[in-house]
C-alpha cells in the first residue's frame, strides 16, 4: 500500500514513523531504539558531512579516529559529572564465552577517552590550537521511548574537541562552529534556527558555557535541541592535567614557568538533523525534500500514452526522458526518469511525492510536439509549462526558489510558532497554543524549575496523553543571542513573569524534545 494512512495533524508521532518507513528512510531493527539508515536518508547524512567538513577545515581543524571502547578507568576520571549519565551507559561485559575481567564501556561521547591524550601530546603552547573532530557514532541507553533519529540508542554524529593556550581562542571558536551549525540547517535543510546560550541548569554540566541553536516543529509546537557547541573553559583540563608552560609568565625564583591548563572546547551534530527536517517540511503525502540535500532533484515520468499509441510513439517519449536526464545531470543536476512499465504515471506521482522528490517533469507525445514539459513542485504542487530550450538553466533556477522558498516558509511558520509572553497568565495558553514563549526572566535555577513545575499539566486521569498534548513542563531553551527589542527589556525595572525579581534576560522557554 502506497501513501501515509495517518495525517500529520492527526496523530503526529504514527505519521512520523510512517513518512520514514514509506519513504524507504528508515527501517525498524529488532533492538529497540535502534534503525536502520536506507539511503534515501543516509544520502542526506552524507551531503551534511561533506558541507560541515568543509567548514571545519577552514578552522584548521583535522579529523581522526579514537576507539568506541572506553575503561572503566577512564570512563569515572569525571565521576562528578558522568554520575547522572551513569544509567545510559553499555557496558561489554564478555568475549565469547569468557568474562572479562574488566567491563568496558562503549562511547557515550569521547571527552574520557580523548582527553588523556590531550595531556599527553600538549606538553607545550606551541602544540596549541589543538584542533581534533571525529565522525563515529555513540552508544546511549537511552529509556524514555525511542524516536527514530530524534532519540536513538545509537546515533551517528562528529564530535569535535579543542584546545586553545586562553579562553578567547575558546570563545571565538565555539562561536565559529555554532553558526557553521546553524548554516547546515538554514542552507542545506531550509530549517530556522533560534542561536543561544543555555542556562546553567541546562549547560552541559562540565564546562563553562553551552552555545545551541534551536529548533521549532510546528506540528507538535516543541523546541528542539539542534547542535551544541560548548566552552568548556578549564575544568577538564583541570581534570585530565592538560597542562603547558606560561608562554607569558616569567620564569620564576628557581626557573620554572607558571603552568597554565589549556581552555577547551567541544561540539556535537547529528543524525538529529534529519528528524528535524523530515518533521518541518513534511505534509500529509510525505516527504519533502530541501532541494540542496535530495539525493534525486527531478524525477522525470513519461505519461499521456495510452493503448491508442505505437510502439514507436512509446520509444519517443522514453527517449525524450533519457536525453532530459543525461542534459540535467551534464549540469550537475541530479535527475532521474522512471521508465517502469508496470506502474501509472498516477502511482508513480505518489510515489516521488512520498520521497519528496522536489521537482517532477511529467513529458508526453503533445509535451513533445510543443517541445515543452510539465513541471510540478513537490513543496507548492504549483504546476508550470516549461519550455525544453534552455531546460537546464530554468530546472536549475526552479531547485534554488523551492530552497529558499522552503526556509521562507518554515520561518514563517517559526515566528509565528514563537510569542513575547510579557505575564505568567499568558504563559500556559500559549504552550498550549502550540507555542514557544520569550519571557523576561531572572536566569535562575530555581526559577527554571518552577517555571517547569507549574507549567506541566497534571496527567488528567490515567489515560496516556497522547502527542499533541505533551504533559511535560515547559524548560528553557536558551538565552537568544539576538534579545527581542520590542517591547524593550529595561534592566531595574522589567520583572521576571514567573517571580517577580528583577527579569535580567529574555528566554526563550517552551517543550521539547
Ligand atoms: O555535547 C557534546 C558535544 C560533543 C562532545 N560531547 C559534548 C557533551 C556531551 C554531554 N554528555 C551527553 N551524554 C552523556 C551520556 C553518558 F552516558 C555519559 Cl558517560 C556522558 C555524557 C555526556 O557527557
Ligand atoms: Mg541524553
Amino acid at each position: 500500500k502506497l501513501g501515509l494512512e495517518v495525517g500529520k495533524e492527526e496523530d503526529f508521532s504514527r505519521w512520523y514513523q510512517q513518512v520514514l518507513t514509506r519513504s524507504d528512510m528508515l527501517d525498524y531493527y529488532d533492538i529497540s531504539g535502534c534503525y536502520i539508515i536506507r539511503p534515501w536518508a543516509y544520502h542526506v547524512w552524507q551531503t551534511i558531512q561533506e558541507f560541515f567538513d568543509k567548514k571545519i577545515k577552514t578552522l584548521s581543524v583535522k579529523n581522526c579516529y579514537f576507539p568506541m571502547f572506553v575503561s572503566q578507568r577512564a570512563l569515572e576520571q569525571e565521576k562528578d559529572h558522568i554520575e547522572g549519565f551513569a544509567p545510559e551507559v553499555a557496558w561489554v561485559t564478555r568475549a565469547g564465552s569468557s568474562e572479562l575481567d574488566e567491563p568496558i564501556a562503549i562511547r557515550p561521547t569521547s571527552e574520557t577517552v580523548m582527553y588523556p591524550y590531550f595531556a599527553k601530546w600538549i606538553r607545550s603552547h606551541r602544540d596549541l590550537p589543538l584542533r581534533l573532530n571525529q565522525w563515529c557514532s555513540v552508544v546511549r541507553w537511552e529509556f524514555k521511548n525511542p524516536q527514530p533519529f530524534l532519540r536513538t540508542r545509537e546515533f551517528l554524529w562528529q564530535e569535535g574537541h579543542c584546545a586553545y593556550i586562553d579562553k578567547a581562542g575558546a570563545d571565538s571558536e565555539a562561536r565559529a562552529i555554532l553558526a557553521f551549525y546553524k548554516s547546515v540547517y538554514e542552507y542545506l535543510l531550509a530549517v530556522p534556527m533560534i542561536d543561544g546560550v543555555k542556562s546553567e541548569k541546562e549547560k552541559f554540566a562540565g564546562g563553562l558555557y553551552t552555545t545551541t541553536i534551536e529548533g521549532y516543529v510546528p506540528a507538535t509546537g516543541r523546541g528542539i535541541q539542534a547542535a551544541t557547541s560548548h566552552n568548556l573553559g578549564q575544568s577538564f583540563s583541570k581534570m585530565f592535567n592538560v597542562v603547558v608552560e606560561d608562554p607569558n609568565s616569567p620564569a620564576n625564583a628557581n626557573g620554572d614557568a607558571a603552568k597554565l591548563n589549556v581552555w577547551q572546547t567541544s561540539w556535537g551534530l547529528s543524525t538529529r538533523t534529519i528528524g528535524v527536517m523530515v518533521m518541518v517540511h513534511g505534509d500529509d503525502k510525505g516527504l519533502v525534500m530541501p532541494p540542496r540535500v535530495s539525493e534525486i532533484q527531478v524525477i522525470i515520468i513519461p505519461t499521456g500514452l495510452t493503448t491508442k499509441h505505437t510502439d514507436k510513439d512509446r520509444a519517443l517519449v522514453h527517449n525524450a526522458c533519457l536525453d532530459l536526464v543525461s542534459q540535467l545531470t551534464k549540469v550537475d543536476i541530479r535527475a532521474d526518469a522512471d521508465l517502469r512499465e508496470n506502474y501509472t504515471p498516477g502511482f508513480k506521482y505518489n510515489h516521488w511525492e512520498l520521497k519528496g522528490v522536489p521537482i517532477r517533469l511529467e513529458i508526453g507525445p503533445k509535451d513533445l510536439e510543443k517541445n515543452s514539459v510539465l513541471s510540478v513542485r513537490r513543496d507548492t504542487f504549483a504546476k508550470a509549462s516549461l519550455p525544453l530550450e534552455n531546460i537546464e538553466e530554468t530546472i536549475a533556477n526552479l531547485l534554488e526558489t523551492i530552497q529558499s522558498d522552503m526556509l521562507a516558509k518554515a520561518t514563517r511558520e517559526r515566528d509565528a510558532g514563537v510569542r513575547m509572553v510579557l505575564s505568567w497568565d499568558e504563559f500556559v495558553p500559549a504552550l498550549n497554543n502550540k507555542c514557544l514563549c520569550y519571557i523576561p526572566w531572572c536566569n535562575t535555577s530555581e526559577c527554571e524549575d518552577a517555571i517547569k513545575e507549574r507549567s506541566s499539566r497534571a496527567e488528567v486521569g490515567d489515560e496516556p496523553q497522547d502527542e499533541k498534548a505533551p504533559s511535560m513542563g515547559a524548560k528553557s531553551l536558551c538565552i537568544p543571542f539576538n534579545q527581542p527589542t520590542n517591547p524593550p527589556l529595561v534592566p531595574g525595572e522589567t520583572k521576571c513573569i514567573q517571580c517577580g525579581n528583577l527579569a535580567t534576560v529574555y528566554g526563550l522557554f517552551g517543550r521539547s524534545y
